[in-house]
């Protein structure tokens, strides 16, 4: 199952948001989107979901354009996890994670013991199964971003969309949330703040500024220090380990001069 965007462009509000983007994604890889604020990261993501469509370019899916695939068909093989997908209908824990199973149900396929053996499972995987009967409204943001991983996991989409999927988790729920979407045999594209946590465990990062892919390649590859002062304006050291993986150290930046805090802070 292979994913590609090609010559993506993208405008709202009257502004160019993303221009000529073009990305292949591997079958099986955990490629990471990284870029400041406002780069495109979400934009992106949301055309290769179908969610939106570019003004030009196109995002294909096994070869054939999106608006090609229904959208049922696009959901059997795309889940895709917003950064602020809220609801405010009166559900539990469990029903949000079942609409996981959606694309999957239908006139001769009804909910079937498989459905729920299939939502338990996932609910066990992000640790929320004792949640199961709460309600939406009562669970605290990580408890949510976990139960919209659940219902990605259940939705059982080859390729899973993840934008800042680690937004609101404790640090151990960060690293064992990335580490149990790695250990799937999927296809991850997922948009990471945390530039360590895209060197320990994506494949490929793509780095997006202002709207282009600036550079796309093995952790060990993109995350220079020169590149990350250029994109993201902070000085750091890089190490590097035998196996080629990296880590990256920031340093503090120097402090301002006397006279301009003054004036600042006038
Ligand atoms: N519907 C819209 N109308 C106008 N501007 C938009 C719209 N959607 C996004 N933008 C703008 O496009 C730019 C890219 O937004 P996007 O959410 O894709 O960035 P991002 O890299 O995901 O940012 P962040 O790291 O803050 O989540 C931003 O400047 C944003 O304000």
């Amino acid at each position: 199952m292979t994913l590609s965007a090609k010559g993506l462009s993208w405008s709202a509000g009257g502004t160019t948001i993303l221009s000529d983007v073009s990305l292949d994604v591997r079958p099986g890889e955990f490629l990471g989107i990284i870029g400041p604020n406002g780069s495109g990261k979400t934009s992106l993501m949301a055309l290769m979901a179908g969610i939106r469509r570019p003004q030009a370019g196109v995002v294909t899916l096994d070869g054939r354009p999106l608006s090609a695939h229904g959208r049922q068909a696009i959901a059997r093989r795309i889940a895709f996890v917003e950064q602020q997908a809220e609801t405010t209908e009166r559900i539990t824990a469990r029903q949000a994670v079942e609409l996981g199973r959606t694309p999957h149900l239908g006139a001769l396929t009804p909910w079937s013991r498989t459905d729920d053996a299939i939502v338990d499972r996932a609910l066990e995987e992000v640790d929320m199964a004792r949640f199961s009967g709460r309600l939406w409204h009562t669970l605290s943001g990580g408890e949510r971003q976990r139960l919209h991983i659940a219902r990605a996991l259940a939705q059982q989409a080859p390729i899973l969309l993840l934008d800042e999927p680690t937004n609101h988790l404790d640090i151990g729920h960060q690293i064992s949330l990335l580490q149990l979407v790695r250990e799937q045999d999927l296809t991850v594209v997922a948009a990471l703040h945390d530039l360590n946590h895209a060197a320990m465990f994506c494949d490929r990062i793509a780095v997006m500024q202002g709207g282009r892919i600036v550079a796309l390649g093995t952790p060990a590859k993109v995350l220079e220090p020169q590149r990350l002062a250029d994109v993201f304006g902070v000085t750091v050291d890089v190490e590097r380990d035998s196996t080629g993986g990296c880590f990256i150290r920031y340093r503090r930046p120097e402090p301002r001069p006397a006279k301009l805090k003054l004036v600042a802070e006038a």
